[in-house]
């Protein structure tokens, strides 16, 4: 048998949620440049689960439908301030209120089409809502009740902060979440889709999705990135610092890419809103700073920046806690996790893949006293 490490390279499923070729990456054949700059993300969620860009109605539907199910079960908040809360990562409290949240969902286990979008509007309405409320608990203070009238974005950022957000906020939090939305086979994808091709529910699919992209090679890096930025400091120390990094072997967070070799076309957005927003902010050093070591990392190693590297300036000059920043890169991809989750649902095969065996070869049980 022949193996491919880490599967690179290796085509194991169609789609038609989303594609990247030629480093081009396209949402149901949208390139992503268009709607970074023209979407908003509930156009998004609905282009991602219906193949087509919404019509008026359409739109209004989805957004009546998400703000009707943005409340959380009040025993998930209950269940939050039980935990051991200056110890809880908010991945890990996101990872389980998801987990929670299929067991008040009396249809958590109907397998049809129509309860599985149900499913998908309600988880993901209420994400925003358990990632804002698992902050404000561990503050000390109550979860805020979304507002309807308020959009995706600004929802979000009402929910963290208690005051409703300015339009710089809202239409950058907005460009992120669009940028994040849906990656084809990512790791986290796929561990959704290996889930539910089991026939496994909907909330087992997103909460095994939540585990796969809160590990640093994947969506975790953007909280690494802001920590490595954090330690460098300033901008003119950053060459050195990466320089020894890169002599110690070190990983440079938020850099590299399986797939794109020319580039990840969502860095330049980002690259972009970071420089604005800390203009606005007046703390330009994470900009200047994160410049520096993007011309550090390309000259010594040829390496560029994914998606993860300048969201990290991006989420802290909208003053968002470090440790948030990947459950922020979840309330995004959940609408990708969810058309792929749908999509392997309409037509479904269980994975099962081969592992080529390297271990020993005809052992003989040794009883426990001759061991
Ligand atoms: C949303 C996302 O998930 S985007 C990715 C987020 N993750 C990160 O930013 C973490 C840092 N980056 C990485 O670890 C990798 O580039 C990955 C995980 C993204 C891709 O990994 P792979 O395709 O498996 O590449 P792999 O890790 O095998 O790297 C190939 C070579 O490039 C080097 N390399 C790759 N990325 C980096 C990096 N960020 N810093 C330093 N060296 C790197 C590796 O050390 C390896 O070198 P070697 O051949 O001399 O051993
Ligand atoms: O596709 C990947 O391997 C990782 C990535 O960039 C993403 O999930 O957005």
């Amino acid at each position: 048998m022949s193996t491919t490490r880490g599967l690179e390279g290796v085509v194991a499923t169609t789609s038609s949620v989303s594609s990247i070729i030629d480093d081009v990456l396209t949402y149901q054949g949208f390139d992503i440049d268009d709607l970074a700059d023209n979407a908003t993300f509930e156009e998004v969620i609905y282009l991602l689960w219906n193949g087509h860009l919404p019509k008026e109605n359409e739109l209004n539907e989805l957004t009546k439908d998400l703000a009707a199910n943005m409340d959380v079960p009040k025993e998930i908040f209950d269940f939050m301030k039980q935990y051991p809360i200056e110890k809880v990562h908010p991945m890990a409290a996101l990872r389980t209120a998801v987990s929670q949240l299929g067991l008040y969902d009396d249809e958590a286990d109907e397998m049809n089409e129509e309860a599985n979008k149900r499913k998908a509007v309600k988880i993901q309405a209420q994400i925003p809502a358990i990632v804002t409320g698992f902050s404000r608990i561990r503050e000390g203070k109550e979860p805020i009740a979304p507002k309807a009238d308020l959009g995706f974005a600004a929802n979000f950022l009402y929910m963290l902060n208690g005051e409703e957000p300015d339009e710089t906020s809202i239409t950058a939090f907005n460009k992120a979440l669009v940028l994040h939305a849906d990656h084809e086979l990512n790791a986290s994808t796929f561990t959704a889709r290996v889930c539910v091709a089991t026939l496994s529910d909907i909330y087992s699919g997103v909460t095994s999705a939540i585990g796969a992209l809160k590990g640093p090679l994947h969506g975790g890096a953007n909280e690494k990135v802001m920590a490595m930025l954090s330690e460098i400091g300033e901008p003119d120390k950053a060459e050195d610092y990466i320089k020894k990094a890169m002599a110690n072997k070190e990983k440079i967070m938020g850099f590299g890419h399986r797939v794109y070799k020319q580039g990840d076309p969502r860095a330049k957005h980002l690259r972009d809103m970071s420089e604005r927003l800390t203009k606005v902010t007046g703390e330009t050093k994470w900009y200047d700073m994160s410049l520096k070591v993007e011309e550090v990392v390309t000259n010594e190693k040829g390496l560029l920046p994914n998606v993860d590297f300048y969201s990290a300036s991006v989420y802290h000059s909208l003053g968002i806690d470090h440790d948030l920043f990947t459950p922020i890169f979840a309330t995004s991809r959940a609408s990708g996790w969810l058309a792929h989750i749908l999509e392997q649902y309409s037509d479904n095969r269980l994975i099962r893949p081969r592992a080529d065996y390297v271990g020993p070869d005809k052992q003989k049980y040794v009883p426990m006293d001759q061991r």
